[in-house]
């Protein structure tokens, strides 16, 4: 709540800070349930490679991410449809409500479709950012996806009350709200920091079998300190590469890095959840 709080009160400052700022808790708060990765795979890998586990996880792990910047930077509206479709599916399958297929669209579809519904023109400038090519609106496809999206809801919400469900409205209608609201990036980071980081983390406090170590949010935050760090050095490493006003080029870098972690982070998640079952 007061992080939620927080967000929202440096929405009204003037927009570099307030999304510098933004930006800033996304990183500090949303980094480190990707990082939780590095337990999952040291509980996996340890015991049979007692010396270079962390090497055998990290390779591929980072040379995946390393993959992904080099796409933002050769083809980066391609980049952009794929990390937005990678996004609604992440998104969508770490709801805990997420049942079927039109829960898992609706639940991951809400940050961004809200945000173009909502806040059009802010999206453009803040998506324009992040490929680097100009947008004063949300391209075409995007619309026509977010309208798309708007429909699904529409039945979605309407299914809800034929079948008594009201309360799972609850959660979604909130945040739709936050994004009426909220500029874009501060109701992502919102979203992201207050719903989507706690449901991952949750899910590993209960999974003793694949987090054993992983017992509360002390644990957890303590974990996934080391491998945040280096994630954090990485990316002060690769600052001089993105150019522009901090506030922008923050932006660029942060919304990039996170593309470039999704992917090997949902791939090494599917790729554990096969295995539990085989
Ligand atoms: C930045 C930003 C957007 C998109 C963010 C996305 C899609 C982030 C995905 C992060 C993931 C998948 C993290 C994994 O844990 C919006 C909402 C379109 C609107 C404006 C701000
Ligand atoms: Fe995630």
């Amino acid at each position: 709540m007061l992080i939620g709080a927080g967000i929202a009160a440096s929405g009204w400052l003037p927009s570099g800070p307030a999304t510098i700022s933004a930006l800033l808790t996304v990183i500090v708060l949303g980094v480190p349930h990707g990082a939780l990765d590095g337990e999952l795979a040291r509980s996996l890998l340890r015991s049979r490679f007692p010396r270079v586990w962390f090497l055998i996880f990290a390779a591929p792990y980072l040379a995946l991410a390393a993959g992904v910047l080099l796409a933002w930077h050769l083809a980066p509206l391609p980049t952009l449809v794929l990390f937005l479709i990678a996004s609604v599916l992440h998104f969508g399958t770490e709801d805990r409500d997420s049942a079927g297929r039109l829960d898992v669209v609706v639940h991951g579809g809400l940050p961004i479709a809200m945000a173009v519904l909502a806040h059009p023109g802010a999206t453009g400038l803040v998506l324009g950012t992040v490929s680097r090519t100009v947008m004063v609106q949300p391209p075409a496809w995007l619309w026509a996806a977010s309208l798309i999206w708007l429909a699904c809801a529409a039945t979605w919400l309407v299914r809800r009350l034929q079948t008594g469900q009201e309360s799972r409205l609850m959660l979604p209608g909130l945040l739709a709200c936050v994004f009426i609201v909220a500029p874009p990036v501060t109701a992502f980071a919102i979203y992201f920091v207050c719903i989507h980081a706690p449901a991952h983390m949750q899910g590993l406090i209960r999974d003793n079998f694949r987090a054993p170590r992983i017992r509360d949010v002390r644990s957890a935050a303590l974990l996934a300190l080391p491998v945040t760090a280096l994630t954090l050095l990485i990316g002060a490493a690769l600052w001089p590469l993105y150019h522009g006003p901090a506030d922008q080029r923050l932006l660029c870098l942060t919304i990039q890095g996170l593309a470039a972690l999704t992917l090997p982070h949902m791939l090494f998640e599917t790729w554990l959840s096969r295995r539990v079952r085989t």
